[in-house]
């Protein structure tokens, strides 16, 4: 699949389609905003987000007879992500649980799904032709084919181009507001602002990185999210165990007269981070790196493999221009790394960490390479992990989930990001239905 080809039609000049030294210019002025400190101050953010679901599921919960529901998790992880994205990084209320036909948030539900999920037989031979044509025609072809899938895309970014548009003039208008905010957006517009005229984005290479910002941020968290309360109901018994953790943490927090974790009470819930690094490896949303040869090289390899003629090598040479597929699941899920129970979903791992990772220090969290590595590599690494990390604090410690019937029929579709679906049921999107109940008070 040409994905640089669909990144410029989904996002124009981002950090997603941009290479060498724009890529280094883009980057420069992206990365002050992803900083530690800045991310931390997001975790009330998230915590707001991750709050009014639970809100709204105790609504729902109390009219239901038996005080519990099944609820389609995806659903309302893609609307929760969506609030946290636009309160933290842009300051911009996009109301998207509240009023969940907000029409940005519409637009972006199931958009990777709709577009990439079960190809036509046309599809397949037109993106594998597209590899062979010039960059150029390939994205002219992209903007102008009736397709309807490839239109979905465009109606997206088209309404997100206004959303952006309109942010980045706001911002740009009241500078004095823009020395108190904190989003991502004020940040990355100060940035450039700093920035020397040639080395500056412009309006339209600004705009391309809030639209990464959409595509980045929202089905790659939500559906992680999903995939975790998923195993978390496989497994009730860990589950348990970290709402135990979490409330015992609550109690701590109330003998000191706090209500709310900051970035550093989630230091301390070792089981916690023990449950998202286990679920990030376990279940990267995004599995296939692609990467090309600037010249002809050699890549290293950590231990010799036979070929399929019998020799011992212990690198593989490429040639300039050739293309290679990264498998994020072969690397997380090494017996030689991570042991014999690689396969098994088990977040006790992480707690010895003299076992956690027998591997090459790789990745930007926890050596894995769910966020892929070096310059490339996911820039919002940090702002997943807090958001995952607050929001599972927020709904672990009000509601216990169950398996229903249908997750027997939970498949994994590829559609740039690894969606959970059901078996025959593909057009409705991201399906993931949990049975959920209230916590007892008593628990606490
Ligand atoms: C669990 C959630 C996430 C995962 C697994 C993930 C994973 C990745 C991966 C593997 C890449 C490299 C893609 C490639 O080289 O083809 C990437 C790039 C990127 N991600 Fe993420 N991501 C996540 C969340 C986020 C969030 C929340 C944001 C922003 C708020 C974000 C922003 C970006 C950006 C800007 C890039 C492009 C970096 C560059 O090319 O320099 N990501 N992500």
């Amino acid at each position: 699949m040409p994905i640089r080809q669909y990144s410029q039609l989904l996002t124009g000049p981002s950090l997603l389609y941009v290479e060498g030294d724009d890529h280094k210019r883009h980057r420069k002025i992206m990365t002050p905003a992803f900083g530690g400190s800045q991310l931390k101050a997001l975790v009330p953010v998230f915590f707001e987000a991750a709050a009014s679901i639970t809100k709204k599921w105790k609504d729902i919960l109390s009219v239901s007879e038996d005080q519990s529901e099944v609820l389609n998790v995806p659903t309302w992880a893609s609307r929760a992500t969506f609030d946290a994205l636009g309160h933290g990084a842009f300051g911009y209320d996009f109301g998207a649980i509240e009023n969940q036909d907000s029409d940005l948030s519409r637009a972006y539900k199931n958009l990777l799904t709709d577009m990439y999920a079960a190809p036509t037989d046309g599809m397949i031979i037109e993106n594998a032709l597209y590899e062979y044509l010039p960059l150029k025609v390939v994205s002219w072809m992209l903007e102008y084919t009736p397709n309807a899938k490839i239109a979905r895309g465009r109606t997206t970014r088209d309404m997100a181009t206004d959303v952006a548009r309109r942010m980045i003039l706001a911002k740009s208008e009241d500078l004095a507001e823009l020395e108190g905010n904190k989003d991502l957006i004020s940040l990355l517009v100060k940035a450039n602002m700093l920035e020397t005229a040639r080395n500056r984005l412009s309006e339209k290479e600004l705009v391309a990185q809030i639209l990464i910002l959409f595509l980045g941020g929202l089905e790659s968290t939500a559906n992680s999210l999903s995939w975790t309360l998923l195993e978390l109901c496989r497994q009730p018994e860990i589950q348990t165990k970290l709402r135990q953790e979490i409330h015992a943490k609550e109690r701590e927090l109330a003998r000191e007269g706090r209500t709310e974790f900051t970035a550093e009470d989630f230091d301390n819930l070792p089981y916690l981070i023990a449950v998202v690094k286990e679920s990030l490896r376990y279940h990267p949303v995004l599995i296939h790196i692609l990467k090309m040869a600037m010249e002809n090289d050699c890549i290293p390899l950590s231990q010799p493999i036979k070929t399929e003629d019998g020799k011992q090598i212990d690198q593989i040479p490429v040639r300039k221009g050739q293309k290679v597929f990264v498998s994020v699941p072969a690397f997380n899920r090494s017996k030689v790394i991570f042991g014999e129970d690689a396969h098994v979903f088990k977040p006790e791992r992480w707690l010895d960490k003299s076992k956690a990772n027998k591997g090459p220090s790789i990745g930007m969290y926890a050596n894995l390479l769910t966020f892929s590595t070096g310059v490339q590599s996911c820039l919002g690494w940090r702002f997943a992990v807090l958001e995952l990390q607050a929001f599972l604090v927020e709904l672990i410690s009000n509601f216990e989930f169950t398996l229903t019937p249908e997750c027997e029929n939970i498949r994994k579709e590829y559609s740039r990001v690894v969606v959970p679906t059901l078996e025959g049921e593909l057009s409705k999107g991201a399906q993931c239905p949990l049975r959920v109940r209230c916590t007892k008070m008593s628990d606490r």
